[in-house]
Order: C-alpha cells, then structure tokens, then sequence
C-alpha cells in the first residue's frame, strides 16, 4: 500500500517553511480545505485533456482493469474517434493468462484473471485496449517476454480509483499490477511486444528455456542462438546513479525509495548504484568528482531540495562544467519538501516520479546563481533565494532540528515573529522591461532557444576562481550610497543607468544582444534508446536524451547487445571527450535539440544527430576570458538599475512559482515565475513590524500576497543585494542556508539545469 510522505513546513520554499507556522497564526483551515490539501492531482494539466479517456475508463478499467468478461469481444471504446487514444499501433487477439503471479488481489475486483476466450485488442500509441478496457501505456513500466511463446507480461502501475465519495479526499494512488497475455501464435506475441517497445516500454527478454539448458552446457558461448530467434528492438536500459539522503523526509526517504522507486527502476531494467549519503555535503562531494560514464544516463535524487541543491553545485563547480551540465537529473520527492520537481513537472509523490523518470524527456529549467561579489563564490540554486525573515527562521530552526523535527519550522518562526528585528538592504534590480520581455519572446519564438554561452562561460571561469577578489564588478551602489547614509526609515527608489555602467558580467551576459541563438526552442530533449533483443552481435548506437554540446561531436553511445536476455545486454557506454576548460571558454556551449525526439518516434538508427554544418557563432569577448582580461561594458540605455534601500522584511528572488507540496496550487510564492522564461522574479516585502508581516503572511495563503501596498512584485534579469550593517546577514538558497559578506547578485543561467521527465502537460 502507498503510503504518503509526511508533509510538513518546509525550507526550501518560503511558503512552505511558514505554512505551519502561518496556519497556527491565523487559525485552522476547515476540514475540507485541509483535504484538498492532501488531495494531490498528479497530472493537474492534463485534468480536462484526459478527461475523455478518464471517462472511458469508468467502466472500470483503471480501477479494476482486469475485469474482463469471459466471451468479450467488442472495443466499444467511445471516445476512440475523438483521437483520444491515439492512432493505432496494432491489434489482434488476445487473452488474458490466469498464471500470473499478481500484487494485485483479483478476488478485489471480483473478477479473476482467467479467460481462456480470444478477444479483440488492440495497441494505440496511448493504450492496449481489449474488450472495454483500457490501459494506458503511460501506465505500463516493461513487458516481459519469453521468446517463442505465447505469452508476455505487462508490468503497469495503474491508478487505482476510489469510490466517488472518497475521490475528492484521498490521493489517487497507483499500485503495481501485471497483466499476462496469451496471443494466438507466439509470432503473433512477438509482434504485440514489438509493438510495445516501439512506445518506449523496456523489453524484459527472458531466457529462452533451450538457451537456458544450453548456457549449462560447457563450451557452448552463450550468446550464440540455437536457431534465428527473432528479435526486438527496444530502448536500452539505463545507468543512473542514485544519490539518497536517509535523513530526507525525517528519515523515511530510504524506505520510500526501496519500497516504492526501486521496484519501478528494477522493472524498467535500470541499472543503479545507489548511494547514501552520510553527511550534509556529501552528494555535493559526489557529484564534483563522479565519473559520468558509470552514470551516463543521469543521476537521480532521493530526498528534496536540498539534496537536489547540493548534486546541483557539485556539478557545476566541477572543471568539465560543459559535460556536467548535460548529466540529466531526476528527483524521486522523498522530502520534507519538493518544490522544485512539483512546481516544474507538476509531480509530488514518489511513484509518478519514478515513472516519469523511467518514460524519460528532459525538462530544461533554469539556474540562478548567486555570488558573492567580493570573493567571488558562488552558490547555484533552481527554486529560490531569500533574505530578511525567511532565513532568520531557516536559521534558528536548524537550532531546534533534533528537538522538535518536523515543528522546528513553526517554533523558530513563531520565536522569531514574536521578537523580529529591523532588516535594511540595499537592492539594485535590472527589471525586464515588458519591450525587452516580447523582443525576446519573439526572439526565443523566431529562432529557437537563446545560447548562454558567453555567460555561461564567464559564470563558471569566476567561479573556479573562487577567493578572487572581484574589485571590478564591486556595484556602483557604492559610490551612491553606503550604509552609515541608510536612513533607517522608509524605502528609496531611484531609477539608474549610472549603476549598471559597472553592472556584473551576469547581466551582461544574458543581456538579449549577446545571446546567440542554437538550433532549437523546445527545453525538451528526448532521444529514444534502444536495444535489440535477443539478435546477438548487433550494435545500435543509443543513449538517453541529452543535451549536446558542440565539444562532443565525437562523442559516441554504443550499444552491444549479445544475448537474448535483457540482462546481458551491455547499455549505453558513453566516451566523455575530458576537456580542459580552457579550452571550452570559446565553445558556444550547449546546443538543444529543436524536437523531442522520443516524441518523433522510435528512430532505430539513434546517432546523434550533430550539426557540424550548423556551427553556432562564437562571441568575441571568449577570448578575453581565455586570457584572463575583462572587458568593459559600454554601458546601455537598455540597462536601467532600479536602486532601493531601506528596510524589508523579506527579500525573495524566485525561478520558479514556488508551488509547495502542502499548498493548494494556486497558492505560489511568486505567480508569475516560470522555470524557463530567462527572468527571475523579485519579491519585495517592505517595511517592518509584526503587523506587517502577519497580514503578509496570511495574504500569502490566499494568494493575495502580491496585491498589499507594501509588496513589489517585478520581473528581473538581475539582483544586488546586500545587507544593511545590523541586520542578519543569513541567506537562504533552496533551503540552504549561507551567510552574505557585503554584497551578492544573484543572476540567471537560462535552461542549464535538466531534469529527467516531461511537465504534465507533455506526458500524454
Ligand atoms: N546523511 C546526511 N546527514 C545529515 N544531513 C544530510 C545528509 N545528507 C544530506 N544532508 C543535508 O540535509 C539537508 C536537507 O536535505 P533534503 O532537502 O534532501 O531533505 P528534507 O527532508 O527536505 O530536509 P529539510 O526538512 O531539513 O529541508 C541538505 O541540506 C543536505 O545537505
């Protein structure tokens, strides 16, 4: 049985680390809303899209989707014409097999797995339907396959329905459930199977029974068939490496992962190695120093946000920052919290997880980065980073972890509510003038996803040189004001271009004009894998979507698969071409691919489809980096600095909604951030005093937030932000917390984070 993740207050998003706290202050919600609250929808887009298919399975497929009646033989399917099934892929008789070992209990839906009777099935592109039943093919993990036989086993996770009653209150949950078919001919089986993999399922070949004698005999190579065995071909199965931090979720994580994940990964014929953390900081050390060929196709988080944080860092502070950025990330939501993965894929709980995982496509979203100007460190983050009340609570609260656990948040909230300081900053923002906004719109419309490359080279330069002094990109702030001249009363806003005439390399950097543009749009990439089986001595070259970066042009995925069982077959190896990073301070970066491919269809021969003759135009300013000068910025009219200083009570620089498990989904920080647009969003909560803060607080749990008087909202390209002289100098960066020395930007890095799975909306 699932059982869900305790929900509590949580660090890395604002919201969440008050939503106990809040909730406490200003009352107990009802009853019902509390349940809407725990009343996920794991694919909240597709609610009204899915909505014919979802009505076609009332009959009782998805909730009992074996009930299948002896002597059925018509597909009665309604909704079929409207295309909501897709197109087909193939049909022929089936029946279902009662020798099935099943989890699920068939006497529960009353009507057993035996049928002897044929009836007519089919497989679309989005279900196998038989009779009147229908299973999803987004619902099916593998297919396990006897060659020459008759029969084969689906391997799906269903959604298992409630009673209508008890639907609005309780999680739709999936569980595991095989289904075993007979086809007419074992000819006919291999082709339902095929059929299969050429939908993305994994092919589970198992060893043919006149092989497996065979292997015992001595002498005899295994690989080696008896006779020509037909074969499949199917996406191969992928390596990961899977970073766990037991302490996730108040150390349920590793249950939640062993009992739930791994059974779906092990199906899918993932191969793992499985890591567990052992102190805070860990997975960041991992990550800095893996070697990415035994994790070719991506690492998997187990945990939240912060574990996600620190795999994150590790990887973009390693030397090969180019080949690290394109190592796919997964997140299996086993924390207090999980923001990031809920508000990007619209995923809370750990099986859909897993499944998206295992269905594969790549979600781009971007980075922010946060340094500190005068030693020139820098931290990553994908969610959030904030300043003011938010961090002084994220700080105390990390007194209480061991007292009070999942309460900390709201004890260290309430404390510090109940005794709150006075907190001044001074902030420079670049905001997104709604001009440059469309320009870029139809920019990134025209011709494709905007290339980052000549800031991103300049961000990760600086960033390996962690501990210079960046007198240079000091702000001009400074001369404009320093804090002994900070009233301490209400906030100053002045409009400058003067203060971006020495704005950060950041801001340069994703200034629209020195962007260049690569092949594609989509922040979605997705290759198909394959494998054949069991045809020995085949090699198909394949590997998992990636991203490619013009430094790999040679590199290679190879796929050799030698026997007929699954097992054997070797996965994707890839050969990293290891480059200085001298070297790729002239390369333009990451190139994306124009299409999801795995939605173009299974194309068997996967080379990577490199675009030599498409070369992406290199920047000039590459080779200043190279040789370690800095260039100066002509300052533009563009740039126009928005310079306040004063006090607020909170400062938070969102890159995404900020959506929280616990939160109903139009309750978000930041409304209207999204993960991929190039811009951060800026939340200013001005002024101070109890008062203040409690209807800021209560505001924020209706959505109200940004409309108070004292609240500015603004789209940015850039923020400076540096603490007044007595106020606390804590700064949290998805849940992490880190201290501010003078002052910090914090800057975008477009789409350089990938995440394995595809948003809601793009998983039918
Ligand atoms: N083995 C470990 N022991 C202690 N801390 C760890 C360990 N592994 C990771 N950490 C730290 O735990 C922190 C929280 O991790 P994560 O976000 O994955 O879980 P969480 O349940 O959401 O935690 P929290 O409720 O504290 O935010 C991270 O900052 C990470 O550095």
């Amino acid at each position: 049985m699932l059982k869900s993740i305790p929900q509590h207050a949580n660090a890395t998003n604002p919201r969440g680390l008050l939503h106990q706290f809040v909730r406490q202050l200003s009352g107990k919600k009802s009853n019902i809303e509390a349940m809407q609250h725990a009343s996920p929808t794991v694919f909240p887009d597709k609610r009204g899209k899915a909505k014919s298919l979802k009505q076609t399975l009332s009959s009782g497929t998805k909730e009992n989707p074996v009930r299948a009646k002896a002597g059925e033989h018509s597909l009665d399917i309604g909704d079929e014409k409207s295309g909501s099934l897709g197109y087909e892929v193939f049909s022929g008789k089936l029946a279902l097999d009662k020798k099935i070992r099943s989890t699920y209990n068939d006497e529960q839906d009353g009507s057993g797995t035996g049928n002897s009777h044929s009836i007519d099935a089919k497989l679309t592109s989005k279900a196998l339907i038989w009779g009147s039943h229908v299973l999803p093919v987004e619902d099916v993990i593998s297919v396990s396959y006897n060659p020459c036989f008759r029969h084969f086993t689906i391997h799906a996770y269903p959604v298992r329905r409630r009673l209508y009653g008890l639907s609005c209150f309780l999680k739709p949950q999936r569980f595991q459930k095989d289904f075993r078919f007979l086809a007419s001919s074992p000819e006919e089986a291999m082709k339902w199977v095929q059929s299969f993999a050429d939908q993305q399922c994994y092919i589970n070949c198992l060893h043919h029974p006149v092989m497996s004698r065979k292997n015992q005999v001595p002498g005899v190579v295994a690989s080696e068939p008896l006779y020509d065995l037909p074969y499949i071909k199917c996406k191969s199965p992928p390596r990961v490496l899977v970073i766990l931090n037991p302490r996730s979720g108040h150390g349920r994580s590793s249950k939640v992962f062993h009992n739930k994940v791994e059974p779906i990964f092990k199906l899918a014929g993932f191969k793992m190695e499985v890591v567990k953390t052992k102190y805070a900081g860990h997975a960041r050390e991992l990550t800095s120093s893996v070697d990415f060929s035994t994790c070719p196709d991506g690492i998997v988080c187990v945990g939240g946000d912060g574990i996600v944080n620190e795999v994150l860092n590790g990887l973009l502070n390693r030397d090969n920052q180019k080949e690290a950025i394109s190592v796919p990330i997964g997140i299996i939501p086993a924390g207090s919290d999980n923001s990031l993965v809920w508000t990007t894929l619209g995923i809370r709980d750990p099986i859909s997880a897993a499944m998206a995982i295992i269905k594969g496509g790549l979600t781009a979203t971007d980075v922010f980065a946060v340094e500190w100007i005068q030693t020139g460190a820098i931290h990553f983050g994908t969610t959030v980073s904030y300043f003011g009340f938010l961090s002084d609570v994220l700080e105390l609260s990390e007194k209480y972890q061991k007292r009070f656990g999942p309460l900390r948040y709201f004890v260290a909230g309430f404390l510090k509510f109940l005794c709150l300081p006075k907190y001044s900053f001074e902030l420079e923002y670049l905001p997104i003038s709604k001009e440059i906004a469309n320009s870029e719109e139809k920019v990134l419309e025209d011709k494709g996803k905007i290339c980052m490359s000549d800031f991103y080279s300049d961000v990760m330069c600086r960033s390996r040189k962690e501990g210079i002094p960046r007198v240079s990109s000091l702000s001009s702030i400074d001369s404009i004001m320093s804090p002994s001249r900070m009233p301490d009363g209400d906030m100053e806003t002045t409009g400058s271009t003067a203060a971006s005439s020495e704005s950060s390399d950041y801001v340069r950097g994703i200034d629209p004009k020195l962007k260049r543009l690569s092949s594609g749009k989509s922040n979605l990439v997705a290759e198909p894998d394959e494998v054949l089986h069991p045809q020995p001595h085949l090699s198909v070259n394949s590997n998992w979507p990636r991203t490619r970066s013009k430094s790999r042009t040679d590199k290679t995925w190879t796929s050799l698969i030698a026997t007929n069982d699954s097992r054997c077959s070797k996965t994707a190896t890839s050969l990293y071409d290891k480059e200085d990073i001298s070297s790729t301070a002239s390369d333009p970066g990451p190139v994306w691919e124009s299409e999801p491919r795995w939605d173009t269809g299974p194309k068997w021969d996967a080379e990577p489809n490199w675009d030599p003759e498409n070369p992406i135009e290199l920047p000039g300013r590459s080779n200043d980096i190279e040789l370690g000068t800095k260039k100066e910025r002509v300052p533009s009219l563009e740039d126009k600095w928005v310079v306040k200083r004063g006090q607020f009570l909170g400062v938070l620089v969102c890159n995404h909604s900020c959506k929280t498990v616990q939160s109903l989904s139009s309750q978000v920080v930041a409304p209207n951030a999204i993960h991929d647009d190039n811009s951060l969003d800026l939340l200013l909560v001005g002024g101070s005093g109890r008062l203040r803060l409690l209807l800021f607080l209560i505001c924020l749990q209706f959505g109200r937030h940004i409309s108070l008087p004292y609240v500015d909202y603004v789209k940015v390209k850039s923020v400076k932000i540096k603490p007044g002289i007595s106020t606390h100098n804590g700064c949290g960066i998805d849940g992490e917390l880190l201290r501010v020395k003078g002052q910090v930007i914090c800057s975008l890095l477009p789409d350089q984070c990938r995440l394995i799975g595809r948003p809601a909306c793009h998983r039918f």
